[in-house]
């Protein structure tokens, strides 16, 4: 357990340090090189980087829509159920998103408009090294489903038999996604963002990933000739801040739930309450034993922080210094933390509401930036698959209206052809010819 209060600001800084930022260089370097590999050479690349570190030995990529349906009739009845409960709430909330076009008239005869229109295509990035999500399926293809993307295109690891779970391909159907290619991890970003052979360039990639994801997501964006990303989305973190009157059990929970994602997820718990902690702590052990996934989740709590604050709105500031991509609060007056909290992705409120329900079936997304980018990042929606733009119109009278201040603003600027191209039009307008 570690005492807030005792700690010098750079021991605070490190007690919130993330732990996979640690071996960086390293990364930046693998992944660039499998970025260039895939820039030269292609398919051929994709398939060999799949032989080894998926262990699927492929003879092609993409997934025929005929696979896709087949297997799709291999998900049982009632998690077909569960996938459809969770697609309507997702598509319900995805669609309130919608945005309104704005048209307003600034000065008599100045028209100005704001627009907004669907990316052409996406890629859509579904991890699947660990566990197939077929959750991430559906917080990708809903979005770009309601926005009306016209190409979506998937990319997922395959499995040793060479085929995706049964559960991706339904949520894909559902999702209309009719683009799947069976590639995983750095090489599936590069053939997305520079385009291969078999998998033709996207304008924009989303999703989530492990660290070399999110390196390759990084790097292809910083590139003219790559793609844009939606944010950096690493590995799970979740951080519950509770009272002493929290269910130490349903924050256990809630810290392994996270933890069972990868070694690499970070799980932390802040709270005024040396009791709580340490019923949480005997609860995760407790817990931990019975989880299929035990060696992954106990390898993550390593990682696991325990933070004794002095009261409640001292553990908001740290939550607010670590920039969560869960927040969990279970305190006593939970919703009114809610004005104090600056930065998290997304915030679950009360014991009632573990984030399970925000990472399948509530309604809200569960792409989410880590890595303390809540700090200037959003949680990914609608918007994010589209783009937006302006339009507008000067009438006669516009130009007569507002030429006068736009050649002075030109003339101080010093940008003459700027100030001509107004002045021409004056000229005309005193001339009389207005048609
Ligand atoms: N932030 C979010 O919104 C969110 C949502 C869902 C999942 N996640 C996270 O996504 C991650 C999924 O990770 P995953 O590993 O299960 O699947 P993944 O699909 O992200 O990664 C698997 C790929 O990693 C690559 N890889 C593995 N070892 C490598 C190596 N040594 N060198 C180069 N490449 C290598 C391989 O290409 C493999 O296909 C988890 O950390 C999970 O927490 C985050
Ligand atoms: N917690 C993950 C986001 O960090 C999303 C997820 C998918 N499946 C289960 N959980
Ligand atoms: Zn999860």
């Amino acid at each position: 357990m570690i005492n807030w209060s005792s700690l010098t600001p750079a021991g605070q800084t490190e007690a919130l340090a993330r732990p996979v930022m640690k071996n960086s260089d390293s990364l930046r370097v693998t992944v660039a090189d499998i970025l260039a590999t895939i820039r030269q050479q292609g398919d051929a690349a994709v398939l060999e980087y799949t032989r080894k570190f998926d262990c699927a030995s492929l003879n092609s990529l993409p997934l025929s829509v005929a696979k896709r349906d087949e297997l799709a009739t291999r998900v049982s009845a009632d998690v077909k159920d569960a996938l459809l409960v969770a697609f309507n709430n997702v598509k319900q909330f995805h669609e309130a998103q919608k945005p309104q076009d704005i048209t307003l008239t600034t000065t008599p005869g100045v028209v100005c408009e704001q627009r907004f229109t669907a990316l052409d295509a996406v890629g859509l990035y579904i991890p699947g090294g660990s566990a197939p999500l077929p959750s991430t399926v559906m917080m990708l293809g809903v979005p770009a489903l309601v926005a009306g993307c016209e190409r979506k295109v998937l990319c997922t690891p395959p499995n040793q038999a060479g085929e995706i779970a049964p559960e991706i391909a339904l949520a894909a159907s559902l999702c209309g996604i009719e683009e799947i290619y069976l590639c995983g991890g750095a090489q599936a970003i590069a053939a997305m963002a520079f385009g291969t052979e078999s998998i033709a360039k996207v304008d924009k990639i989303f999703g989530p990933g492990n660290s070399f994801v999110t390196e390759a997501k990084q790097q292809v964006s910083q590139r003219a000739d790559g793609a844009a990303i939606d944010m950096p989305a690493g590995p799970s973190e979740v951080l519950v801040l509770a009272d002493g009157n929290a269910n130490a059990a349903f924050v256990a929970s809630d810290l392994l739930s996270q933890a069972e994602h990868g070694p690499d997820s970070q799980a932390i718990l802040v709270s005024d309450s040396e009791a709580l902690i340490e019923a949480t702590k005997a609860q995760v052990e407790l817990q931990l034993a019975k989880l299929s996934r035990n060696s992954i989740a106990s390898r993550a709590m390593e990682n696991a922080r325990y933070i004794l604050t002095g009261n409640i709105s001292e553990a908001v500031l740290v939550s607010n210094a670590y920039a969560p991509e869960h927040l969990i609060v279970q305190t006593d007056n939970a919703r009114e933390l809610l004005t104090d909290i600056k930065y998290a992705g997304s915030i679950f409120v009360g014991q009632w509401s573990p984030e399970s329900a925000g990472d399948y079936a509530s309604g809200t997304n569960h792409v989410l930036p880590t890595y303390g980018y809540a700090r200037n990042y959003s949680s990914l929606g609608l918007l994010d698959f589209m783009r937006r733009f302006t339009v507008q119109e000067l009438s006669a009278d516009g130009m007569r209206n507002l030429g006068p201040a736009i050649m002075k603003l030109a003339s101080a600027e010093g940008l003459d052809a700027h100030e001509q191209a107004v002045a021409l039009r004056m000229a005309e307008l005193e001339k009389g010819n207005e048609q």
